[in-house]
């Protein structure tokens, strides 16, 4: 149990220090207020009980129950005040538990996304782990509730007759015993409720995600989707019967237990009574101390089982926590300089994560100068990407070196570096934001009060038409998951990226793939604003559409992860090598000749 306790008391104390303190301080008093109450009983119950005329026996205890109504109000006090700190506590402790999984995961190497086993990881850690967190810390709050109570009555039973301490321990130890049977049964089953609940919800997901019904329904996957769902969620359901079933049992046989507890203790008493060790009102404050201590043990019993169940997923979520840190990229090193003159590959070989055996790159040197406009060509899966993404410093080699003006990019600090560089990918992100947003994003620390340059980038992304045709321009939020968003079309889509690429602008820009998804006037524009670009700036283009390279200052062409012809459009067409034969095959494609295409 310690195991789940102490992550979530040091998310507690982080979160939410104060409130901590005051539900520990006020179940200290309810505890001690339970202890008080029982006492004040036994000194009611003592002076009803004497002899006398009846009013004179009421009068005689009507001090003491005023106290005892006093000292019953000081605990609702203190309940309330707990249950005030818990509400402060558990929302914090949610929040601070997701902000410090979202830190690590934006820190960590991008690698480590490509890592099946981190990837995993990072999801039940998200999915599970942060709200089984909250749910513990409701959780610990009922046990200290229950733990203070139990050691209330124990504390009165105490200072009443030492004898009834061993008593009350006799009463308690059939309950105890069943309770921690019954969790402990559910824990040995947790680990395939685990597993079968990981699936159901892998299907789950499928049947109710927005981007997974087109595609359901072309294929005419519904009925494989509903069936893989039922054979998971009947194994879980038949599980869950099981387990319920076997913990009815366990209950049952410790209520029979407890009830044989309680026979004993009553048992225990009247013999005391008997032998005059104990008067009739010591007798009967103990039997109500007992009662309350055994309903106080079964709730922390339960709050224990809790605590084991959601321990499982917290200590998922803490291993990721930590071993994201370790991953993390370094936060310091030599400033990139502002505007690179020279980036130089030497003998770069790159292998994904798990993939040594299928390197992506193999032995790959080429210089790039300031200004100069380069192609990536190739077929499907050549490198083309992979190649970009180390040139950016997204990857670190896993052969070679990659300098900046002969500064290794291991040593630069991986900020500055991406400071200096514009990445439009092929599948960029669709920001569930304003469309504002979604340009902004480029550059969001850029100052730009009256939006000049944020206009200038969509209009000549041709992205500013789209921006304006919505129903509040600008303003419009770009998610269909939201009453009142909007969703575009992917060429849409992709002209707002290229208009996120320009507004970000820095003196390195790739361009991967960019208008595949463009119609032809707005990749016409497109080209037309890289050509500006490249002006003063150094420019990567990986693209299929050949005749959109022919004025780069050198294309390279990619094979299975290797260079295997460089040179200017004419060189490699003189050549007559794989470019060549690629780019006929398109100019045939498209009805026009080599020249004009
Ligand atoms: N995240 C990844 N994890 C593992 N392997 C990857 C990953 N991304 C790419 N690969 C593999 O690396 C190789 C190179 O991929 P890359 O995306 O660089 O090719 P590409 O030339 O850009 O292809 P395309 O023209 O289809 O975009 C491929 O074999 C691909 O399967």
């Amino acid at each position: 149990m310690s195991l789940s306790i102490q992550p979530v008391l040091t998310v507690l104390r982080r979160a939410a220090p104060r409130s901590t303190l005051v539900v520990f301080g006020a179940q200290v008093l309810a505890g001690a207020a339970t202890a008080w109450g029982l006492l004040l009983t036994t000194s009611v119950l003592g002076q009803l009980l004497s002899g006398g005329p009846d009013v004179e026996r009421l009068r005689a205890a009507l001090p003491t129950l005023l106290l005892l109504g006093g000292v019953q109000l000081a605990r609702m006090g203190m309940e309330t005040a707990t249950s005030i700190a818990r509400a402060h506590l558990v929302p914090r402790v949610y929040r601070v538990a997701e902000e410090d999984l979202f830190r690590v995961s934006l820190q960590v190497e991008l690698s480590s996304f490509d890592d099946p086993g981190f990837y995993d990881q990072l999801h039940r850690a998200r999915d599970r782990g942060v709200m089984h967190l909250e749910g513990a810390t409701t959780c610990l709050v009922d046990a200290f509730r229950a733990a203070f109570s139990v050691g209330g009555a124990a504390l009165a039973l105490l200072w009443l007759h030492p004898l009834l301490l061993p008593i009350l321990v006799v009463a308690l130890l059939p309950e105890g015993w069943a309770a921690l049977h019954a969790a402990r049964l559910q824990y040995s089953g947790m680990a395939t409720t685990i597993s079968l609940t990981r699936q159901v919800h892998m299907m789950a997901e499928l049947a109710t995600q927005r981007e997974a019904a087109p595609e359901i329904r072309t294929n005419q996957a519904e009925d494989y989707v509903l069936s893989e769902y039922r054979r998971a969620a009947v194994a879980l359901q038949d599980h869950l019967v099981r387990m319920g079933v076997a913990e009815a049992r366990a209950t049952a046989f410790g209520r029979l237990l407890s009830g044989l507890g309680l026979v004993a203790t009553f048992v225990a008493l009247g013999m005391m009574l008997r032998a005059h060790w104990l008067d009739l009102a010591v007798a009967g404050t103990a039997v109500i101390a007992v009662r309350s201590a055994s309903t106080a043990l079964t709730q922390l019993m339960q709050m224990a089982h809790g605590l084991f169940e959601k321990g499982l997923y917290i200590s998922d979520y803490r291993e990721f926590i930590e071993q994201s840190s370790r991953r993390a990229r370094p936060a310091t090193g030599v400033k990139a300089p502002e505007n690179p003159q020279r980036i130089e590959l030497h003998g770069v070989g790159f292998h994904y994560p798990d993939r040594e055996d299928r390197p992506a790159l193999r032995d790959v040197s080429l210089t790039i100068d300031a200004g100069q406009s380069i192609a990536l060509v190739g077929e499907n899966g050549s490198g083309k990407t992979t190649l970009a993404k180390l040139i950016a410093g997204l990857y670190p080699p896993t052969s070679g070196r990659i300098t900046w003006d002969g500064v290794d990019l291991r040593d630069m600090a991986p900020d500055s570096l991406a400071d200096r560089v514009v990445m439009v990918l092929q599948d960029p992100i669709r920001w569930p934001r304003s469309a504002r947003d979604n340009v902004r994003l480029g550059r969001h620390q850029r100052v730009d009060p009256d939006a000049r340059v944020l206009h200038q980038a969509a209009e000549q992304a041709r992205a500013l038409e789209v921006i304006e045709s919505l129903p509040q321009g600008w303003e419009t939020l770009l998610s269909r998951q939201f009453r009142g968003g909007q969703d575009l079309s992917g060429g849409q889509w992709q002209r707002l990226a290229v208009a996120r690429g320009l507004y970000r602008d820095a003196p390195l820009v790739i361009w991967d793939e960019p208008t595949a998804p463009l119609d032809a006037r707005a990749e016409h524009a497109v080209y037309e604003s890289l050509r500006q670009m490249a002006r003063n700036r150094t420019v990567i283009l990986i693209t299929h559409r050949l005749a959109s390279v022919r004025n780069a200052d050198r294309i390279y062409f990619l094979e299975r992860g290797a260079i295997v012809e460089q040179g200017r459009h004419e060189e490699l067409m003189r050549l007559n090598g794989r470019y060549a034969e690629l780019y006929r095959l398109q100019t045939k494609l498209h009805g026009l000749d080599e020249d004009s295409a």
